[in-house]
Formats: structure tokens, C-alpha cells, sequence
């Protein structure tokens, strides 16, 4: 395939060609944001047994269920118990033990009652005083069970599941200190042109920054991915060839910069071609119409355009997705709103635009949406300053003020459904 094709298409035809990766063992305090590979079961009962969830007295709601305002049931408190601590005794008729949130709640109690509403007759409310309670209990007040959350055995974490700052609590309770997740793709990043320095130089006549490496290092990293930055490679087919070539060899999905359209110094599509099954050359968006995708040794290669807002849309739009379809996430679109324009937009392309843009609320709570003046494909601060890229239908547009369009949020997770 070599002709220019919608960006559906090309998602399609990229996620086709990428699965989730191996897993590997990821210590708990690192797994945070990654895929459960495996189900993964509670070594105990979570909460491993019957305890308080107040601070307060122990007892028997049959005790107190005929107390009354005017005629308070009177309870001898025996015993104090704080979280750590375990009561063995036995709890007689006419007494209650003064519990401590987080303490195992004593066989013979069923319920707790809090302070607050405990009067003290006798005493300081302490083992040896004589508290008063005014109204009944129901059996199993404010005790959380054994088992509430989980059973030994019993899976808490399904594979597929994105584990969150919660989810990783939660294993720790369970005793999953080892999590088998699906490994992170290595990114190898090479930036092609014959112009480029690294950023610690000043550029001399013609020549300019690398900047298209670090930003699609951080897009990888964004994605969940390990980016690994290779050197520039400069503008000659064999240079390139052999740069993909070996990186294809060495790493999970390889991303290139520059190069990609049809100038004399253009090689990636021919080095694709020849290394491997070249699949995609053009996609129907702007910026960004310059992509070619395809398979080297069996590893997904994808030339991105040079331009600066090119790289970053192609990345963003059809790289990330793979990048996460890899890691085992199920969810590869980013939350999508719909807002009205509070600016014109004039465009005679016929290729979808992804105007970089802010998404803020308006007065009446609608969300509202402002293209970045500059929408040069060459420039990245435009993006720096945007936090949506609206998308503008194929073919000549003319859009007013008020009129709404689709717009990609740019920082909230594939993982939030809008
Ligand atoms: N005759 C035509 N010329 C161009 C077309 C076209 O359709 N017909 N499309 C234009 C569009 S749109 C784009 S996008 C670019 C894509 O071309 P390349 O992928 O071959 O990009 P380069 O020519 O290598 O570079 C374009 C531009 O970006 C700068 N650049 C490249 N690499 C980096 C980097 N690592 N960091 C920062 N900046 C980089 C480069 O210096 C150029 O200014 O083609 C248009 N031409
Ligand atoms: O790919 Mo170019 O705009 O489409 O920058």
C-alpha cells in the first residue's frame, strides 16, 4: 500500500501489525501505569479478619437493643484493645471492651459502637469503668468483615488491568510484591539530515538543532515506551539503510525523523522497501502527510516528516497507539470533546487538518476552542502552548465562530472515557 490513505486506514494498517510485547517481573514499587500480564491473586483475606472501623466499645447489639434516652443500657468495660493487639477473652453479659479502629473485633462482639455517642457513668471509659449507651446498635455496625475486599486465592488484579497507584496498595495487601507485566517496546529514535547538530551546539550556516529527537523521545516516554536515542544520521540511502538496518535488529519499533517525502535527499521509504514489506508511504492529514510505515526484520519501522508539528502529529496520532497497544493496554484512542471554534478557520487542503489548539470552558459551560495563531508544521511551540489538536474535515473549509468541531485532548489517558 503506497498511496495516500486516510488516517484511519493508517492506524488500522499499524495496529494490525503490532501485538502486546513478552512480560517481564516488575518490582511493585515500579509498576505503577503498566499492564497486569497475568492474573494475580491475594496470598490472605483482605481484610484478614473481622475488625473495628471506629474508635469506640465492643459488644453484643443484643445487649444494648433495649436502650433508650430515658433508659440507657449500662455496659462494664473489661478489656482495651488497640489496632496489633488481639482479645482472646470472653465477654460475659452485662460488659463490652473499649476498641481502637483497626483492632480485631473480639469473638464474642458483633458490632461497635463509637464514642461519641457513649456516655461515660463511671470511670474514665477505660477497662474498669462503667460506660451507658442511649440507643440500640445494629449487629455488624461499623465492623468491616474478614474477607470484604478478597479471599485468599481469589484474583484481585485481572490481566489487561492498568494498574494504579490504588491497585498497587491493594497488591501490597495481598502480598504481590512481583508483578508480571508486558514489558515496555524499546524505541530506538533516529533523526535524519544532513543539517542536523545536537542541541549542545550552536548551529552554523544551514544547519539547525536536533529537536525532533528529544520530542519523540518524550512522546515515547509519554506513551509508556523506552525511547532510546541513536545518533543523527545524515542524508545518503546507505547511511540510513544500514542506521534502520541495525536498529530494527536491536529494538521493539524504530522511528525515524526527516526524509520522508519525495526530495532528492528522501530515503526512507526506499530504504524500508528494500530492508523490508513496505506498507505506507502518505497519510490524508496535516500536518503530517509524509509517513511511511513498514516491517524491517520483522520490526515495525515508521519514517516520520521532518517538520517539527509533523513528527509530533504522526507520533501522536498513529505511533502512540501502537506504542500502548503494545504494552497491553485495551484502549489506544484519547478522549475525544466536542467545542465550539472562537476563531474563524479558513482551509483550502483537501487533507484533515489537526489545528493545534486550547480547549478551555466558556461562561455557559460549554467547552470552547482556540486555534494557536502559528500553525506552521515546522514549529513545536505552538504545540507546547495547546492542549488539544481539533480536527478539521477533509476538503475545503470555511468555519465561523460557534461552529463545533472534534477536538483530541492531548493530556488526559486513552484510559478516561468522554
Ligand atoms: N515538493 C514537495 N515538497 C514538500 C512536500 C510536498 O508535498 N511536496 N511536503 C512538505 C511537507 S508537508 C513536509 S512535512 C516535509 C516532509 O519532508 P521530510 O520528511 O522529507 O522532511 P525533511 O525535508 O527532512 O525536513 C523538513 C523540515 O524539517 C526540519 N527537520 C528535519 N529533521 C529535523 C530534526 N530532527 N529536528 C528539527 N528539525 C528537523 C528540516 O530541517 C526541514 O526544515 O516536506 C515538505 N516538502
Ligand atoms: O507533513 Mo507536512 O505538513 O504535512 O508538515
Amino acid at each position: 500500500m503506497t498511496d495516500m490513505i486516510s488516517l484511519e486506514e493508517a492506524r488500522a494498517l499499524v495496529l494490525a501489525q503490532v501485538a502486546p510485547l513478552d512480560s517481564e517481573v516488575v518490582p511493585l514499587l515500579e509498576v505503577v501505569g503498566r499492564v497486569a500480564a497475568a492474573d494475580l491473586a491475594s496470598d490472605i483475606d483482605i481484610a484478614p479478619f473481622a475488625h473495628s472501623a471506629m474508635d469506640g466499645f465492643a459488644l453484643r447489639a443484643a445487649e444494648i437493643a433495649g436502650a433508650t434516652e430515658d433508659a440507657p443500657t449500662q455496659l462494664k468495660v473489661i478489656a482495651e484493645i488497640g489496632a496489633g493487639d488481639v482479645f482472646s477473652g470472653a465477654i460475659a453479659p452485662g460488659e463490652c471492651v473499649r476498641i481502637m479502629t483497626g483492632a480485631p473485633l473480639p469473638d464474642d462482639a458483633d458490632s461497635v459502637v463509637k464514642y461519641e455517642i457513649v456516655a461515660v457513668v463511671e470511670g474514665d471509659g477505660k477497662p474498669g469503668s462503667t460506660v451507658a449507651f442511649a440507643a440500640p446498635t445494629a449487629e455488624g455496625s461499623n465492623v468491616r468483615p474478614a474477607g470484604e475486599e478478597a479471599r485468599a486465592g481469589e484474583v484481585v488484579v485481572e490481566r489487561g488491568e492498568v494498574i494504579g497507584a490504588a491497585g498497587v496498595g491493594f497488591l501490597a495487601s495481598c502480598g504481590v510484591l512481583e508483578v508480571p507485566a508486558y514489558r515496555r517496546p524499546r524505541v530506538a529514535i533516529i533523526a535524519t539530515g544532513s543539517e542536523l547538530v545536537p542541541p549542545d551546539q550552536v548551529p552554523g550556516p544551514g544547519q539547525i538543532r536536533n529537536s525532533n529527537s528529544y520530542a519523540m523521545a518524550a512522546c515515547a516516554q509519554e506513551a509508556g515506551a523506552v525511547p532510546v536515542v541513536l545518533p543523527i544520521v545524515a542524508d545518503t540511502f546507505e547511511a540510513l539503510r544500514d542506521a534502520v538496518d541495525a536498529a530494527s535488529r536491536a529494538y521493539d519499533f524504530v522511528v525515524t525523523t526527516g526524509g520522508a517525502a519525495n526530495g532528492d535527499f528522501d530515503f526512507i521509504k526506499p530504504v524500508v522497501d528494500e530492508l523490508g514489506d513496505l506498507l505506507m508511504t502518505s497519510v490524508n492529514m496535516r500536518p503530517g502527510k509524509a509517513q511511511t510505515f513498514g516491517l524491517v526484520n520483522g520490526t515495525p519501522v515508521f519514517g516520520l516528516p521532518g517538520n517539527p508539528a509533523a513528527a509530533y502529529c504522526g507520533f501522536e496520532l498513529i505511533i502512540r497507539a501502537a506504542l500502548r497497544k503494545m504494552q497491553g493496554f485495551a484502549h489506544v484512542d484519547r478522549p475525544t470533546v466536542r467545542a465550539r471554534l472562537t476563531a474563524p478557520v479558513r482551509k483550502k487542503d483537501v487533507r484533515r487538518l489537526f489545528s493545534r489548539s486550547t480547549l478551555t470552558r466558556a461562561a455557559d459551560g460549554a467547552f470552547e476552542v482556540t486555534p494557536a495563531k502559528n500553525q506552521s508544521s515546522g514549529l513545536f511551540g505552538p504545540i507546547q502552548k495547546s492542549n488539544c489538536l481539533a480536527s478539521i474535515p477533509e476538503g475545503p473549509q470555511m468555519l465561523e465562530p460557534g461552529d463545533e468541531v472534534e477536538c483530541i485532548l492531548l493530556d488526559v489517558s486513552e484510559e478516561v472515557p468522554l
